[in-house]
């Protein structure tokens, strides 16, 4: 058994990268941006949290906890079924199930996923689900996530005076609109207590930091802890802050490209997962993309309410792209890159500053 733990640690150590342990990491306590989507003034609370932050939790979503509950429990079988029947679903290239490698460019860490294409309102054919039950599960859940992509980037064009009201959220939920959605399940085992004794002020990655490319990403996770954020400073310098998980809320992420479109009023925000020691994490993520073609550029409206009265409108800080050729370039990165550079024409101001 125990030569057992130490031949997995050892493998575990040959493929796994590590993340230090932040000089100074805490909880947020009262500090968590928090929208209650429910409110009035929820849309000036959500451009307040993207801007300040670049993500927010969520309450008052109005999403079912069964819809939840029943794609979780469907994740949860399908990562406990023999290895041999999930390798039957990868490798993931990018879609299907993967083991430890993210991307194909190197990156790896302690988790195992399912990575499904979304066509419109409901997953792609070109990505099958591992069984009907779990498509099913998973269809029901994409259109809670796509009813909750719309309220939220509408709120996004509310709060920022951008009409009409649907410009960000038609990009990504329109109908008929070919945008490029994605759902994620990720799976990270607990983290063997040998492998940390191993390493002291050292954790396992379970997804190394890395911004999320598309506009906006929702995640829903079980009560096990991990995610962690990157907060900066007056002075630029970061620190990783947990976040505590809750099950019963979600947490929306700005994407590189909505930091785009606005102009980075709002943020794209750093994050990762370290593994939990003794516990399993279940998450799941939508990621709202545009169509390919979407050309990615600043909101007009928000450049000409940027400039003072009798001024020129304000200029884009981005060389122009589309996503369908940001989406190339991010596959060619790796995980932690900041995908966004090549494509500043001025350097960003500070962001997320610290509670
Ligand atoms: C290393 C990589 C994995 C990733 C594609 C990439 O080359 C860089 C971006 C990564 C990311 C992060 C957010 C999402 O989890 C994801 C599906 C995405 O759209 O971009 C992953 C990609 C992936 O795991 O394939
Ligand atoms: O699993 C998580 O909590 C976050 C994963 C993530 O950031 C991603 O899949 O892009
Ligand atoms: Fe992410």
């Amino acid at each position: 058994m125990v030569v057992l733990a130490k031949q997995a640690a050892a493998a575990a150590l040959e493929q796994i990268s590590l993340v230090r342990s932040p000089s100074v990491e805490d909880n947020f306590g009262a500090g968590l941006p928090v929208v209650d989507l429910a409110a009035d003034g929820a849309a000036r609370e959500v451009v307040r949290a993207c801007e300040r932050f670049g993500f927010f939790k969520v309450v008052s979503h109005g999403v079912g906890e069964g819809v939840v509950g029943r794609l979780e429990a469907e994740a949860v079988r399908f990562f406990a079924s023999p290895q041999a029947a999930k390798d039957a679903h990868g490798p993931a290239s990018p879609f299907g199930y993967g083991s430890k490698r993210i991307g194909r460019n190197g990156d790896m860490g302690w988790l195992e996923y399912l990575l499904l294409a979304i066509d419109g309102a409901s997953l792609s054919r070109a990505s099958p689900a591992p069984s009907p039950s779990l498509r099913d599960a998973a269809n029901e859940y994409v259109g809670a996530m796509r009813r909750m992509a719309r309220t939220v980037l509408e709120m996004v064009a509310e709060g920022l005076g951008v009409a009409p009201r649907g410009a960000l959220a038609d990009m990504v939920v329109g109908d008929g609109a070919a945008s490029d959605q994605i759902l994620r399940l990720n799976h990270y085992p607990p983290c063997p207590p040998l492998l940390q004794n191993l390493m002291p002020n050292c954790s396992p990655t379970g997804f190394g930091e890395h911004t999320d490319p598309q506009l906006i990403s929702i995640l829903h996770s079980n009560s096990t802890s991990g995610l962690q954020v990157a907060l900066h400073d007056a002075g630029g310098d970061h620190q990783w802050v947990t976040v505590p998980p809750d099950p019963a809320s979600f947490l929306v992420i700005v994407g590189d490209s909505l930091q785009v479109m606005t102009n980075g009023r709002m943020r794209s925000v750093r994050h990762r997962v370290v593994a939990n020691k003794l516990k399993s994490r279940v998450s799941m993520i939508y990621f709202g993309g545009p169509p390919l073609e979407q050309r990615i550029a600043p909101l007009r409206q928000l450049l000409v309410a940027g400039a003072g009265d009798g001024e020129e409108e304000e200029q884009s800080r981005y060389e122009e792209f589309t996503w369908g050729e940001y989406k190339k370039a991010a596959y060619l990165s790796r995980l932690g890159d900041n995908r966004l550079a090549p494509f500043h024409r001025q350097p960003p101001p500070v962001a997320n500053p610290l509670v």
